[in-house]
This record gives structure tokens, C-alpha cells and sequence, in this order.
């Protein structure tokens, strides 16, 4: 559960492009979020969270303890605090977990301070990356295709209201990072301007 990156880096971040706000990683399980979320902030020089690792900590449990023991709905109120708490702190890059972002507060609150991106992969992609590990509860009530695909139907409208879309699917982490990494700084300078001297 390290912490990635040095949040007093301000000499790594010199003549870096630095956001304005935290940016905030929304989108399916295994689109990424975790993994490109951890090599962005590298990029960026700026502290890395993953919302995820976070409410484990909080609660002394890992996630599909949580779901076992209390129910999603309980977790849903986790993760719900602990990304308005993370939302406080200087900016970073945060990896949420895939349902944050259907949460009207939640996505209220990412929207005020935070700037959104959706990473967004197709079914067949999704199906393979999350095949590889079984910590997802979610996946494990059944088919993890067909459930996917539900999610996909439900959320897809709704992160859809993320501030940047991002493809992903071709290439790996890296390039994806790369990808995000282009959108975000294209973004700020539309949104956020410098200053003129
Ligand atoms: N282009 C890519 N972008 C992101 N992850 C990729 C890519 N190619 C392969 N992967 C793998 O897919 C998995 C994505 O999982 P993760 O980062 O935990 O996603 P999330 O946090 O969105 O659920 C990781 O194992 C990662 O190494
Ligand atoms: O989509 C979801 O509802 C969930 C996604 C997971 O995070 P990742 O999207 O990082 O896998 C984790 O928060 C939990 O298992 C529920
Ligand atoms: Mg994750």
C-alpha cells in the first residue's frame, strides 16, 4: 500500500505541467484506473491515491471483506467519505473505484474540485484484464462478461459526464498514460489558461 509518488516533489515538478485541480481517474473495473492513475502521477510528479486502498485502510479490511461482512451498500458509504476527504487534500491523481463516479455526491464533488477522465475500453478488453485477479466482488456473483456488460449499459450514460474521455485498449500501460496524459494537458490549457504577462 505505498504511497507512490513524493507529494513535496516541487523540484521534480519543475517546468512541469501541473493541473489545477486533482485529477480524478473514473471507469469501469480494469480500465485502468489503478495502473495508469500510479504512472500518471509519476509523470506528473504529484502524490498518487487510489480511493480503493484508501477506504481498505480505513476500515481494516480488504474490499471483498468489506462487501462479505457489511454489503456494498456499507462500502458505497466508505468510499463515498473517503474520496470527499481525498477531494480536501493538495492536488494529486486519484484513482477511484468503478462505482464512485454513480454516486450524485460523489460526482458532484469531483466535479467542484477535481478534473474528471473517463478511460474508456471496450467489453472484450475489460473481460481479459479483470480475468487475471478475483478481487473484484462484484465479479464473482456470476458471469463476468454478462455483468460487465450491465455495467457498461448503466454507467457508460453516466461517466460519460466525465470532463475527458480517453480510448483505451490498444497498446499498455504506458502509452495509455501517454494518451491521458496529452488529453489532460489539452484540456487545462483550454480550461485553465495561463495567465498573460
Ligand atoms: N493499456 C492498458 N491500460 C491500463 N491497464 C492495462 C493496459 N493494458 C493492460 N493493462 C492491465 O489491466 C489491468 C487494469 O487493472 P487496474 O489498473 O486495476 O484497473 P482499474 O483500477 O480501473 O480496475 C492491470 O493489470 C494492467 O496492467
Ligand atoms: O465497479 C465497482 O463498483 C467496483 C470497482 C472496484 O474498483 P476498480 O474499478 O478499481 O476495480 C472496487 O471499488 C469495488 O470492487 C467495486
Ligand atoms: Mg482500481
Amino acid at each position: 500500500m505505498a504511497r507512490s509518488t513524493d507529494p513535496d516533489s516541487a523540484s521534480a515538478r519543475q517546468g512541469r505541467f501541473v493541473p489545477a485541480r486533482t485529477v480524478v481517474l473514473v471507469g469501469l473495473m480494469g480500465s485502468g484506473k489503478s495502473s495508469v492513475g500510479r504512472r500518471l502521477a509519476q509523470r506528473l510528479a504529484l502524490p498518487f491515491r487510489d480511493a480503493d486502498i484508501e477506504i481498505e485502510q480505513a476500515a481494516g479490511q480488504t474490499i471483498p471483506e468489506i462487501f462479505a461482512t457489511h454489503g456494498e451498500a456499507h462500502f458505497r458509504d466508505g468510499e463515498r467519505r473517503v474520496i470527499a476527504r481525498l477531494l480536501e487534500e493538495p492536488v494529486h491523481v486519484l484513482a477511484t473505484g468503478g462505482g464512485a463516479f454513480m454516486d450524485a455526491r460523489t460526482r458532484d464533488a469531483i466535479t467542484a474540485r477535481g478534473i474528471s477522465i473517463w478511460l474508456r475500453v471496450d467489453l472484450d478488453e475489460l473481460v481479459r484484464r479483470t480475468a487475471r485477479r478475483n478481487h473484484r466482488p462484484l465479479l464473482n456473483q456470476g458471469d463476468p462478461r454478462q455483468i460487465l456488460a450491465g455495467l457498461m449499459e448503466q454507467r457508460y450514460p453516466v461517466y460519460a459526464d466525465a470532463d475527458i474521455t480517453v480510448d483505451g485498449g490498444a497498446g499498455d500501460v504506458e502509452e495509455m498514460t501517454e494518451r491521458v496524459l496529452k488529453a489532460l494537458t489539452a484540456y487545462c490549457q483550454s480550461q485553465f489558461p495561463a495567465p498573460s504577462e
